[in-house]
C-alpha cells in the first residue's frame, strides 16, 4: 500500500498561508494522503509579533501548530510549503529551516521528496512567481522532484493563473483578493498523485 505522507510547512505572520495551507491539507486528504501540517520556527522578537496586532493574534491561533524538524522531512513522501513574499523572496524564518536540512540532505535523505509551493504577497505583481521559484531553487539542491500545478486545471485560472505554485494577494486588512482555495486543492491533489506514483513504482 503505497499511501502518502504529505508534509504541509508553512511560515506566516498574518495567517494568510495558514489558511492556504489548511486548504492544502484538505486537498491531500481528499486525495488519500496522510496529512501533517507543520509551521516553521518564528524568529522575530516577540516585542515585534506583539507591536502588530494581526500578527500577535495569528500567532495565538497557531499556537499549538507543531514545529517542523528535520526529521519531519525525512518521514514525508510529499511535502507542500506555504510562506509570504518578502521582497520577491521566502520569507527569512521558512529560509532558516530549509537552511538546518543541511544534515539529512548530506545523508541523501532530501532525494525524491515530492515538492510544490504556495505564496502570497500584498500586490498582485508584489514577488509571488519568484518567491516560489526561489524555494523551488533549493529543492534542485534537495534532489527534489518539483511538481508544479502548471495550468492543469480550471482553478488555476481563477485563482490568478500562477502556473509555479497558487498565489494570492491580501488586501491591506490581510484580506485574499482573489479566489484560490480550489487552485490549492488542486495543487495539493496534484502533489500527492504524483508522490503515489512514484512511491509505488520505487517500491517496485
Ligand atoms: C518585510 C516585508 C517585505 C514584504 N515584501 C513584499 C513585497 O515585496 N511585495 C509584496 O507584494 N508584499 C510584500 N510584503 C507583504 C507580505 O507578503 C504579506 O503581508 C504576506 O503575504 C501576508 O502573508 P501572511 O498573512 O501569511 O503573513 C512584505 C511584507 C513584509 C513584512
Amino acid at each position: 500500500m503505497a499511501q502518502v505522507n504529505l508534509a504541509v510547512v508553512y511560515y506566516s505572520s498574518t495567517g494568510t498561508n495558514y489558511q492556504l495551507a489548511q486548504w492544502a491539507a484538505e486537498g491531500g486528504r481528499q486525495a488519500g494522503a496522510e496529512v501533517k501540517i507543520y509551521k516553521v520556527q518564528e524568529s522575530a522578537p516577540q516585542s515585534v509579533i506583539d507591536s502588530n496586532p494581526a500578527w500577535k493574534a495569528h500567532a495565538q491561533t497557531a499556537n499549538n501548530v507543531p514545529v517542523i524538524t528535520p526529521d519531519d522531512v525525512v518521514q514525508a513522501d510529499a511535502i507542500i510549503f506555504s510562506m509570504p513574499t518578502r521582497y520577491g523572496n521566502m520569507a527569512a524564518q521558512m529560509k532558516q529551516f530549509l537552511d538546518s536540512t543541511g544534515g539529512i540532505w548530506a545523508q541523501g535523505k532530501t532525494v525524491n521528496k515530492v515538492v510544490s509551493a504556495m505564496t502570497s504577497a500584498q500586490n498582485a505583481h508584489g514577488g509571488q512567481e519568484a518567491t516560489i521559484l526561489s524555494l523551488y531553487t533549493m529543492m534542485y539542491h534537495w534532489g527534489a522532484i518539483v511538481v508544479a500545478p502548471g495550468y492543469t486545471d480550471q482553478s488555476v485560472f481563477t485563482a490568478g493563473g500562477n502556473p509555479y505554485g497558487t498565489s494570492v494577494s491580501v488586501d491591506q486588512d490581510g484580506k485574499m483578493k482573489e479566489d484560490v482555495k480550489a487552485a490549492a486543492i488542486h495543487q495539493a491533489k496534484r502533489v500527492v498523485t504524483v508522490a503515489e506514483a512514484l512511491k509505488k513504482g520505487l517500491q517496485g
